[in-house]
Order: C-alpha cells, then structure tokens, then sequence
C-alpha cells in the first residue's frame, strides 16, 4: 500500500455550500505521483466548484487539500507553488499580447527573472503559439485563447497541473494535440483534468473519478469500471402505468440485480433500466408477464451488453445514499398515483 506521505494530493471529505445548495459533498481522493486522474461529470456535477477549490481559488465549507504536504487553506502559498491552474474560462488579459501576458504570469508565479525567457518560449513551444506571440489576446481564435491559458498554467513547471475542461471551444485537430501534450505531461507531472466526455478521459487517463450532484459514484480504472459490468445486461423497458406498481414488479422478479435508472417521459410513461444477472430472456419474460397481469401497458422492452457509455450513465445514476429504488422513486412522483391522490382530495373536500 502507498504510504499517504508519497501521495501527492490528497483530497479529504471536500465540500461546497452555495447558500443551501450542496454542490460538493464529502468527497475523498487522491492523485499520485506522475498519474493522470479524470474528473468526469455531467454538466452542473460539481466539477468546476472541485477543481477551484483544489487549486485554492474557492473557499472550502468544509475538508482539507493537501498538496506535496501542505494544506491549500493553512499554508497557501506553499502549496500553490506546485500548482498549474487553467480554470473552465481561461484567465487572459484580452489587451495584452500572447507574449506579454506570458511574461507577465511567468512575474506573477516567481519565475527567476534569468530563466524566464526560456520558460516562455518553452511553455510556447510545446502549445505551439509562437506564431502568434505578438498578437492581441483579443484577437486570437477561442483555440488559441485556450492555448494561452494552458502555456499559462505551465509557466514554472509546477509539478501538478489542474486542467478543467481544457479540450472545450477547440476543433478536432487541436483536441488531438492538447490531448497528446496532456499524455506527455505524465512523465514529469500529475495531472487532474475534467470532461464530461467519457472517450475523452478514457484516451488519455489511467484511473477516473465519477462524480453526479456532488457525490463520488466511483473511482476505478477504466479497464476495471468495464470489467465489472462485461458480465452483466441491461434491460429497457418503457410502460405506460403505475412508476411504482412496475418498479415493484421489476424487483420482485428473479435475476434482477437493480433498478439504475427511471425515466419520467410524461402522460404516465416511465422508462426503466435495470442490471440483471441471469438468464435474461427469462427475466424479460416473466416480467412481461406480470406487467401484463398487473395492466401495466407495456411499450418497449428488450435487453442489451452495456458498453462503456452504459457504464457512466449507469454510474451516475446510481444513487448513492438512501436505499437506491426510493431515491429514484422519490425523484418524481408518480402521475397515474398523484393524479389518483387528487381525486381523493377533491372528493373530500366535495364532502
Ligand atoms: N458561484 C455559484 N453560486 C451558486 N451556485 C453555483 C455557483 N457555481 C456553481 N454553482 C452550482 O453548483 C453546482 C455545481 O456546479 P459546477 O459548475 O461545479 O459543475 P460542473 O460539473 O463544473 O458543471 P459544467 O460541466 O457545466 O461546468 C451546480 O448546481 C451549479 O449551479
């Protein structure tokens, strides 16, 4: 086992509060020596909020973030020193030019004053914007605004670089390049970067945080997230009915391993996804069966292998706190039920 002092960054029961909205909550890992760990997340997941407050540009509500040993809230400076920051928007000064911005930053991060020329020209080298360094930030393209930030965060070559969403806003060739100079990064640093795309984070890092509304829903490598779903299928069904009389239906059926996800696609249709374990046909079958007996229309219903893209979306389904099938349930009522409890309203207040 890694001792905790070799680890570089150690993130502890972080969490954000914007007013009474829990936008972090409690999460906990770490990011080792010459490792490229993703953040992946749907958009509003928390990642922004997690990555300003690592970097130590967002106040924590609570947690700790240690970097090379020293506390981001506690000792600021120092642990800043090691850090390479590019923000979702990158921080360019639109009046400057690519070259005076960069000597400017490279003042700011304490660069000696005899090497930063060359580290200028290196960090320009390898985000190839030397052909622009005269330029107006202003007037450059949003690739190259993106470029400027990332030279930026590599000015002084800190050892860890936090990257949030640093492909965003670039054509495919320049995704392909910044992704190529991420890959190079791990020789000599660790790297955190977040995307809500999976292919992305799968291309280039070898373990993946998945967070949804706050929470950890796994952290794994990506071989190892795939395996444990190769032996699993998923099923689909779409009823129209009772949300809660099918969910019943469904987990009282054998071989159903679990309920991931419930759709409300409105007018009383729900669609369901479910892990099984088993014979799959026949969990099909019997659950066609009592959905019939139950006189739960059935619209749609067939099963498949899950995929990677499965995988995530199951991940960030999953719920993770209450018993699972009561968190989905309770995510939206249930029509056929609330339109029935109405009635019992309307008749009595009739009495
Ligand atoms: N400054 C803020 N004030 C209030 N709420 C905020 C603020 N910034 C973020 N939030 C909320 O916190 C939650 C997490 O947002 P965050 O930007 O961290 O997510 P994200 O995963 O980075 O999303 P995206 O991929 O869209 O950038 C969201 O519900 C968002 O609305």
């Amino acid at each position: 086992m890694i001792g905790k002092e070799q680890l570089m960054i150690t993130i502890e029961n972080l969490t954000k509060y914007y007013g009474n909205n829990r936008a972090v909550n409690h999460i906990s890992f770490t990011i080792n020596d010459n490792e490229i760990l993703g953040f992946l997340g749907p958009n509003g997941a928390g990642k922004s909020t997690t990555m300003n407050m690592i970097a130590g540009y967002l106040p924590m509500s609570d947690g700790t973030v240690t970097i090379y040993g020293a506390d981001i809230t506690k000792e600021p400076g120092k642990a800043k020193r090691n850090i390479g920051y590019l923000p979702e928007i990158p921080p360019v000064y639109p009046d400057m030019k690519v070259k005076e911005y960069l000597s400017f930053c490279a003042g700011l991060k304490r660069v000696p004053r005899g090497e930063r020329k060359n580290e200028i020209e290196r960090v320009m080298k390898l985000l190839k914007i030397k052909d622009v360094e005269g330029k107006l930030i202003r007037n450059l393209s949003k690739g190259y605004k993106q470029r400027v930030g990332f030279a930026q965060a590599l000015l002084g070559n800190p050892k860890f670089l936090i990257l949030d969403e640093p492909t965003v806003g670039l054509d495919p060739n320049q995704v392909a390049e910044v992704r190529a100079i991420i890959k190079d990064l791990k020789n000599e640093h660790s790297v955190i970067f977040s995307s809500h795309i999976l292919s992305e984070v799968s291309a280039i890092c070898d373990r993946v945080v998945i967070i949804n509304k706050g929470d950890i829903r796994a952290i794994d490598t990506i071989e190892n997230l795939e395996r444990s779903f190769v032996n699993s299928l998923v099923l689909h069904l779409k009823v129209k009915g009772s949300k809660s009389k099918t969910a019943s239906i469904i987990e009282t059926t054998k071989g159903v391993k679990e309920i991931t996800s419930i759709d409300d696609e409105g007018n009383d249709i729900y669609s369901f996804t479910v892990q099984l374990e088993g014979d799959a046909d026949a969990i099909r079958d019997s659950i066609m069966d009592d959905c019939l007996k139950n006189h739960v229309s059935i619209i749609e219903i067939f099963t498949d292998k899950p995929n990677l893209e499965n995988v995530f979306i199951e991940l960030i389904n999953r719920p993770v706190k209450k018993s699972g099938l009561q968190e989905l349930l309770d995510e939206t009522p249930d029509e056929s039920e609330a339109d029935a409890e109405d009635q019992g309203e309307e008749e009595k207040e009739e009495e």
